[in-house]
């Protein structure tokens, strides 16, 4: 029981976009897959969503290649934020977490209950008469979050994938959102989130997965990858990893302008 790439490389003409990488997403665990801007994170996101397919190797959910899932059961299964939360449709915000229920066929008493409680979980039931396209940028993400909770909600193992889950949201909220998907991976579901905080990475991930040009650099558990030297090699800045009683905290070597980006 497992999402899976095996040495996966998705290609657009002669350009591999990601090359031969190998990763899981384990039932309980927080995997974090980071890199610098055009490293490969969204295109090996959509591929072990299922919605790319690999030129080359193969993504394997629960051991079966997930092109041959049908797409009821892969709802059923794993659900997906993407970055692309914008809704053209007069929907109110508790609607848009109910659209996570369309895979079921559950009484309306039980699909109530599921709602309710994915929208308890991300604080948002106060916004769920409010007309969605009224929504700030992390009131629509935290709904969102909803959305694909309420798509998954009970009987783990299953999987979220979340790319930059936190990005619109406000400090309170992103902790709320990262403790909530730590709940989730305690629970049994496997989690997948692309995230551009190293620290949060290194708080919440079972896994860090670092990206570069296409290529896994690193990948393991945030200690042994969030190392000044693959910070260096991986995104070309000088960063101080530093020790604490509550683990590592990584901080810039330069607090000004003086750090040339490599
Ligand atoms: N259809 C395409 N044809 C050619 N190049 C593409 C295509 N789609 C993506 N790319 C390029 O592939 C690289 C990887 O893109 P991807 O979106 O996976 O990066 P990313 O790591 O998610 O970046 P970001 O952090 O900016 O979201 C980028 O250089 C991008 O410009």
């Amino acid at each position: 029981m497992s999402l899976i790439a095996e040495n996966v490389t998705y290609s657009v003409g002669s350009k591999n976009l990601v090359s031969q990488i190998s990763l899981e997403v384990k039932p309980g665990e927080l995997h974090v897959l980071m890199g610098r801007n055009g490293a490969g994170k969204s295109t090996m996101f959509k591929l072990l969503c299922g919605d790319f397919e690999p030129t080359s190797g193969e993504i394997l959910l629960n051991g079966k290649p997930i092109r041959e899932w049908k797409r009821k059961h892969l709802a059923m299964t794993r659900s997906v934020l993407t970055q692309d939360y914008e809704m053209q449709f007069p929907f109110s915000a508790r609607e848009i977490v109910e659209l996570g229920r369309s895979p079921y066929q559950s009484t309306k008493e039980e699909n109530d209950k599921v709602i309710f409680e994915a929208m308890e979980i991300t604080n948002t039931q106060k916004l769920g008469d409010r007309s969605y396209s009224t929504l700030s940028g992390g009131e629509k993400q935290r709904t969102q979050y909803s959305r694909v909770l309420s798509q998954v909600w009970g009987n783990p193992p299953k999987y979220l994938l979340l790319d930059e889950p936190i990005s619109s949201m406000d400090l309170p909220n992103q902790l709320k959102l990262l403790q909530v998907s730590r709940h989730m991976a305690d629970q049994g579901y496997g989690l997948l989130l692309i995230l551009h905080d190293i620290n949060f990475a290194n708080q919440y991930a079972d896994t860090v997965s670092l990206l570069k040009e296409g290529k896994l650099a690193a990948s393991g558990k945030p200690k042994d990858v969030l190392t000044e030297k693959n910070i260096s090699d991986i995104f070309g800045v000088e960063m101080n990893v530093f020790d604490s009683p509550n683990g590592i905290f990584i901080l810039p070597k330069l607090s000004k302008m003086e750090q040339t980006i490599k």
